[in-house]
């Protein structure tokens, strides 16, 4: 319960029309929740508008209204509060009304195109590890400790974030590690918490669809950094262009690092094998289990990260060396023939990329690689010739296949991505819209010892088609089909 009054401190300016200061048991964005004892906000979407959905809210006896425009006819008993955007104001007010849980521990938000889900998720198992109770946000699953919440988004809305972090603080969490997607800087998901550190990965062409240019998509990201507190840290990959870039305008204490520039924390690439990496490291050798160069980056932001939040750099060494990467995350399966199935969620032609290289680098030369690659509907069209090409490029056999087609005609996928591969790379594609026939045909083109990348949907166990979601898991799908060799 909380009074409106106590809520509306930390809005900058608003205007209010009707009882001053109702009691409030609960917030929504979704007019289907409103009613007695409610503040319902009307967000505008990029599809709808949650403005024309106030007179349904009315009907069922909302008590506060947060929206951007005046009403025409308000009901009595009913509070209106106009505010410029609707977005931010709900982010300091669902912060206010969880007691602002951010200030109450140390929270690092972590974000940039790729890299993020691993940055967190390596973080809170090495919280975990050096004996903290810690929570986890991310798009595989949000953890309390080791009690599991499923996640939707890869940041929940303000309400649903803010009564997250507000349960890490009740179970005693400490810490809490949360990836901060562009979609929810722009739209104020993040308004109202309070970071005790913030990383940036890198940047590469993702969500154009949504952000319309990279300039943009760049702006977005900034705004992280931008918006950061004195007692804060904001450590950035400088290896990467626009790393400084974010440090441009923040008030946070600026740390940076890197494997090739200088930098507040540097490592040395010694070894990359299919055994994992090793990097030299303050001096010192050390072996770690996950696979790629691009790992190596992500394990000295979580390293870095770990260090600025206090932590003692030999411990989190030797915890850090024994840790696995997230789920779909070059995970694999070996079949009885020694085939070896990788599956990662590489779903931007950067990402699929460096799985790629790396394959390349670990496999022996007479190993074929065959992959298997989809790009999803209702997201950014253009990254689709860009996969394609790359998978083509960078494998001896590519299968063209489906990821999440949402709304779209596959087969119109498809035919975007086919267009992308080179005059040259033709006789290695094979388009394959069933995405379980395309790992099968995968596996019959496989001889022993042969590489199969299964790329795009890592740790989904689910396929969505016009707004359907049924049962489909990669890496299951691997085993079960090597399953039948045995046969
Ligand atoms: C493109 C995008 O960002 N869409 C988000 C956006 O949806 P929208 O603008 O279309 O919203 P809408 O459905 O039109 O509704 C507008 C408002 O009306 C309200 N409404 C709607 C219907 C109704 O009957 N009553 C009602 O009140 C809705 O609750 C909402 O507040 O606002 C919604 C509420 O916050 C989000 O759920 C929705 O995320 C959709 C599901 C989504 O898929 N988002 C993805 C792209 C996303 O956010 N991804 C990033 C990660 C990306 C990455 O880095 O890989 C993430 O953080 O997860
Ligand atoms: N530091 C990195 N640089 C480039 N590619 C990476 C990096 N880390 C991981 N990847 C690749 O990107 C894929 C996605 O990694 P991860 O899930 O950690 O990123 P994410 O930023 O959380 O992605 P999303 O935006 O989908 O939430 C991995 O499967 C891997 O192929
Ligand atoms: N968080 C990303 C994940 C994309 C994963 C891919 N499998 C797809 O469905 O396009 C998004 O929603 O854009
Ligand atoms: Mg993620």
């Amino acid at each position: 319960m909380a009074q409106l009054q106590n809520l509306l401190q930390a809005i900058p300016s608003s205007q209010l029309l009707g009882p001053t200061n109702p009691e409030l048991s609960a917030l929504t964005m979704d007019s289907r929740q409103a009613g007695p004892g409610v503040a319902f906000f009307a967000i505008k979407g990029t599809v709808r508008d949650g403005h024309d959905f106030i007179p349904q809210t009315l009907e069922q006896g909302v008590s506060v209204v947060f929206s951007e425009k005046e009403p025409k006819n308000a009901p009595e008993g009913v509070t209106f509060v106009i505010v410029p955007n609707v977005a931010e104001a709900m982010g300091h007010v669902a912060a206010a009304f969880y007691g602002h849980p951010s200030q109450k521990m140390k929270l690092v938000g972590v974000t940039g195109t790729n890299g993020k889900t691993t940055c967190v998720t390596l973080l809170h198992k090495l919280f975990r590890e050096l004996g903290y109770n810690a929570g986890l946000l991310s798009t595989v699953q949000n953890q309390i400790n080791e009690t599991v919440i499923p996640a939707t988004h890869t940041t929940p809305d303000a309400i649903t974030l803010q009564a997250l972090l507000a349960q890490m603080v009740k179970a005693g969490c400490t810490h809490a590690f949360m990836e901060v997607s562009s979609h929810a800087l722009v739209q104020h998901r993040v308004t109202g918490v309070e970071f005790a550190g913030a990383v940036f990965t890198n940047i590469s062409h993702d969500h154009l669809d949504y952000h319309k240019t990279f300039d943009e998509y760049i702006k977005a990201k900034k705004l992280f950094f931008d918006n950061l507190s004195t007692k804060a840290f904001a450590l950035v990959n400088s290896d990467d262009k626009r790393g400084m870039v974010m440090l441009q305008n923040t008030k946070a204490d600026k740390k940076t690092y890197a494997l090739r520039k200088e930098a507040d924390f540097k490592a040395r690439l010694l070894d990359n094998s299919i055994q994992g990496l090793q990097l030299e490291l303050e001096g010192q050798e050390v072996w770690f289990k996950l696979i790629g160069t691009f790992n190596a980056y992500n394990l000295l932001a979580v390293y870095g990260a770990a260090v600025l939040l206090g932590e003692d750099a030999q411990e989190v060494l030797t915890s850090l060396s024994s840790l696995t990467s997230a789920a779909g995350r070059f995970d694999y399966v070996v079949s009885p023939g020694q085939i070896t199935g990788i599956v990662d969620y590489a779903h931007t032609p950067d990402a699929l990329e460096n799985v790629l290289q790396t394959i390349q680098q670990i496999r022996k030369p007479e190993q074929k690689v065959i992959t298997i690659v989809g790009c999803g509907g209702n997201r950014d069209a253009t990254k689709r010739p860009i996969m394609a090409d790359i998978a083509a490029r960078l494998s001896d056999r590519v299968i063209l296949t489906s990821d999440n087609p949402r709304d779209e005609d596959p087969q119109e996928i498809l035919n975007q991505m086919q267009a992308g591969v080179k005059h040259t790379d033709l006789r290695k594609a094979l388009s394959v819209v069933d995405r379980k026939e395309a790992i099968k045909t995968a596996v019959m083109l496989a001889d022993a010892d042969d590489i199969i990348l299964v790329a795009g949907k890592g740790h989904e166990t689910y396929q969505e088609v016009k707004g359907q979601r049924s049962p489909f898991d990669d890496k299951q799908i691997l085993q079960e089909t090597f399953a039948l060799l045995q046969k």
